[in-house]
């Protein structure tokens, strides 16, 4: 199987390595989190894409999150939220939903704090990632936002990996592959 997957984002190039994540799919592993450049880079492009009006980004830990504090700053929109994967001890009234992604073989849960949410009825909200794959984090993000009232007018990532890369509901600046594991 190759090993690694160059990857360009405009101006930008990373070499990615090749990670089996099942006994027959492999993803070319992107890892946003501590790669700056590329943080501050891919969210000037993203926000050349946003053709909207909206009142707040919205995000899913973990690595969406120095995107998105990035593009808030870009965008002037210097309040965005953030979506957790666990309930916190300093959350209050925080609201769950099942969340299942290509990355996580387990069920995981998308969380938002009840400050939070107060904040997000009736907004404008755009939901911002690194990656979509089978849009299952996307998804469960929406459902939340949905059900605290919330309105989502756009959606965007640096990367449509897969199944998402036909997608015409977001914005991405590239595609990823996935690839098979030859001795599966
Ligand atoms: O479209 P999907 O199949 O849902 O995959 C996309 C999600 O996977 C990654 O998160 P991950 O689950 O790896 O968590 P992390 O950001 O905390 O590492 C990525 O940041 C997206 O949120
Ligand atoms: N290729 C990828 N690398 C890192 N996280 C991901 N989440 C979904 N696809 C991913």
């Amino acid at each position: 199987m190759q090993k690694e997957y160059e990857l360009t984002i405009g101006k930008l190039k990373r070499t990615l390595p090749i990670i089996p994540i099942t006994d027959t799919a492999a993803i070319a592993s992107f890892v946003l989190l501590g790669d700056a450049e590329l943080t501050r880079y891919a969210a000037q492009e993203l926000a050349k894409r946003i053709n909207i009006p909206f009142d707040y980004l919205v995000t899913l830990e973990s690595k969406g999150i120095p995107l998105a504090q990035e593009l808030s700053m870009i965008t002037h929109h210097p309040r965005y939220f953030v979506l957790r994967k666990s309930v916190k001890a300093y959350m209050r009234n925080p609201i769950a939903i099942g969340m299942r992604s290509i990355t996580t073989d387990y069920h995981q849960q998308l969380v938002l704090d009840g400050c939070d949410a107060e904040q997000l009825r009736g907004k404008r909200v755009i939901i911002v990632d690194d990656v979509i794959s089978t849009g299952g984090s996307l998804a469960s993000a929406e459902h939340l936002l949905k059900k605290v009232g919330a309105n989502v007018v756009q959606r965007c990532s640096i990367l449509a990996e897969g199944r998402a890369t036909s997608r015409d509901d977001c914005v991405f600046l590239n595609t990823l592959p996935m690839f098979a594991v030859k001795n599966a």
